[in-house]
């Protein structure tokens, strides 16, 4: 498709998503803009976006299609402002933030000046903030779910997904209201209680610097969420308030009631407890990306010596087994540690592991 798209808010989303749109759309043109200026400049000098703007003014006036791209709080002010600017007759605006409730209702403003905003959220992502960080692939294979008001025209709704096939997503569209309960319980949610957890530790370990040096698998993997952009969580906190209350609410009477039958030494309970938790994790599809990426997970005991990791990828890439992403997950100098290999398919993996095993290697499917 050939036309303007402007991108507000240059970091790993707005970036991820200009990446994407270019592979698929080369002879569009992408204007980009951010508040920070250094995020703007290496955008442009690596090629993300063709084009740097002055303002988001000067943007959204040439622009065919505006992707509104920063913390939620912030796209809420600009949204305000658009109906004030020359937008093109029919430009089409859209944004990537992970709450819609308040996106929706200003989009409700601007339908009454004629002008279309379908909201979107790409369900996938990182911990990490900024252009740095961003991927064309990112969004491959994730959810990508849109929330058009009720009278959108259907032909606005198709040239977006147009607009944004070259992420390569699988389009979703949802209620406004149903988008913001289920990213609360399965998005939101979790990040409180990761950042919850990583206080709570931290707290202790004023206490006894042995925290953090005995910190492993189980800990970073449940807690590497609360690496995140505090500004954006911030945000999304507060749009999304209500529902968090109500989660809050329940979590603190599950709590509750694990206390209870820990006071109680009820060793039924508790085991139900974790038995309910491991049957529906276990039950989640591992082949769609989104809530749970689309790769097959292997786990190595390894020395942490030199050389040791690169014996184990020799190995494979000898016999010709494939390999997506390579993570230590615990590692502790001198000692073994616990290598995660991750496989595109759940047959490379099983080769890995027979070879490994073979080769005297200790392996694991689950950490
Ligand atoms: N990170 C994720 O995993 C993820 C996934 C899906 C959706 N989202 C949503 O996407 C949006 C962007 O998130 P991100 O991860 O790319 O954050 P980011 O911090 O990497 O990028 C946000 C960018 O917006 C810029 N910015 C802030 N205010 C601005 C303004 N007024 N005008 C222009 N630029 C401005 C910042 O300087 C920054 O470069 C957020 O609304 C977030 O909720 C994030
Ligand atoms: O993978 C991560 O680090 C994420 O937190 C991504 C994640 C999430 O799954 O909660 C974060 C916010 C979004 O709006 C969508 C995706």
């Amino acid at each position: 498709m050939h036309g303007n798209v402007f991108i507000v808010g240059l970091g790993l989303i707005g970036g991820s998503l200009a990446l994407a749109i270019k592979s698929k759309h080369p002879d569009a043109t992408i204007y980009g803009f951010d508040v920070k200026k250094s995020g703007m400049e290496i955008a442009h000098a690596r090629n993300v976006i063709d084009e740097k703007v002055e303002s988001f003014r000067q943007g959204a006036e040439l622009a065919d299609v505006i992707i509104l791209s920063t913390p939620v709080l912030e796209m809420e002010k600009l949204v305000k402002q658009l109906a004030g600017f020359a937008l093109k007759e029919d430009v089409l605006i859209t944004d990537t933030g992970s709450t819609k409730g308040r996106i929706m209702e200003l989009a409700c403003d601007l339908r009454d000046e004629g002008i279309t905003l379908i909201g979107g959220h790409p369900m996938a992502g990182s911990h990490k903030a900024g252009v740095e960080s961003a991927k064309a692939h990112l969004f491959e294979n994730a959810y990508y779910v849109l929330t058009p008001l009720a009278d959108t025209p259907s032909r606005k709704l198709e040239e977006l997904q147009q607009w944004l096939s070259g992420a390569k997503a699988h389009f979703l569209v949802l209620d406004t209201e149903e988008h913001d309960y289920i990213t609360g319980v399965i998005s939101h949610f979790p990040h409180i209680i990761a950042a919850s957890l990583v206080n709570q530790a931290k707290k202790y370990s004023d206490k006894n610097s042995l925290i953090s040096l005995l910190a492993a698998g189980g800990f970073r993997d449940v807690t590497r969420i609360a690496s995140s952009s505090p500004i954006m969580w911030k945000d999304i906190v507060k749009q999304n308030r209500l529902n968090l209350l109500d989660l809050l609410e329940d979590w603190m009477t599950e709590m509750r009631r694990i206390q209870q039958v820990l006071r109680d030494e009820d060793e039924l309970a508790v085991n139900r407890f974790f038995e309910e938790a491991k049957e529906y994790r276990d039950s989640l599809p591992v082949r769609s990306k989104g809530a749970i990426p689309s790769y097959y997970d292997l786990y190595v005991d390894v020395m942490d010596v030199p050389g040791a990791i690169a014996g184990i990828t020799s190995l494979l890439a000898e016999h010709e087994i494939s390999i997506t992403n390579l993570h230590i997950i615990e590692s502790r100098e001198g000692l073994l540690g616990v290598l995660r290999i991750s496989f595109q398919k759940d047959e490379d993996r099983s080769k890995a592991q027979v070879l490994l095993n073979h080769n005297d290697y200790k392996t694991y499917e689950a950490a």
